[in-house]
């Protein structure tokens, strides 16, 4: 990451001072790593207690992977749908941000049948939009499955766990593959339950 930003530095130095470096790598560090910790606590709470998804969360990448003793690696991410629906099920059950970040408004607007004058705060209820049984089949159980066949942004603003629009979340990427690797990992190298009621 550091070498990205420092890359910057090189083609517009002007710019890109040290003074904004620094910033950007604080920046960068705060609001990335709790995100993506606490993305890692939740799937591994929620598939000791759905054993089930478990398993064929194992299924998947052992077959993927086959006989052979490798490691899961970035490569394979983009052939484990499964992995990735307990993912986008987990922070849609429990996302990091359930009221986003405050935004403010920097111009009076009008949404639905509110005006909304200049400089108000806004929050979006994300938690409650995700778990609406109005938008969605049995909110409240684990069903990896149901992201499978999902087609993103054609199904509308249901399903908002990066942000929308200009500051919308830019480390969505990063963290999906983070999660990805190290929640695979940890689901092919260890078999994982709960040690009580
Ligand atoms: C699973 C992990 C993560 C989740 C769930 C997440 C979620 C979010 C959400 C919901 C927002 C607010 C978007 C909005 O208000 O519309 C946001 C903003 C932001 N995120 Fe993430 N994030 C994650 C990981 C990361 C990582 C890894 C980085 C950087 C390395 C990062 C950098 C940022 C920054 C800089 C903003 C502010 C963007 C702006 O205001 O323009 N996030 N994130």
């Amino acid at each position: 990451m550091i070498d990205v930003l420092l890359s910057l530095q090189d083609s517009e130095p002007d710019y890109y001072t040290d003074e904004v470096i620094r910033g950007m790598a604080i920046v960068m560090l705060t609001a990335g790593t709790d995100t993506t910790a606490s993305t890692m606590e939740w799937p591994l709470s929620l598939l000791l207690n759905n054993p089930e998804a478990l398993k064929k969360a194992q299924i998947e990448i052992d077959t993927h992977i086959g006989e052979s003793s490798r490691l899961l690696d970035d490569s394979d991410l983009a052939q484990l749908p499964y992995l990735h629906g307990i993912i986008n099920e987990t922070l849609q059950m429990c996302p990091v941000g359930p009221f986003l970040v405050p935004h403010e408004s920097s111009d009076e607007c009008i949404i639905g049948d509110f005006r909304v004058p200049r400089g108000t705060m806004l929050l979006v209820n994300l938690w409650a939009i995700q778990n609406n049984a109005k938008l969605w089949e049995d909110p409240n159980e684990f069903k990896p499955v149901r992201f499978i066949e999902f087609k993103g942004q054609q199904e509308g603003f249901r399903l908002t766990l990066f942000g929308n629009g200009r500051r919308r979340c830019p480390g969505e990427n990063l963290a999906v593959h983070v999660v990805g690797l190290a929640l695979g990992s940890l689901v092919q190298c260890f078999e994982w339950e709960r040690i009580s009621e």
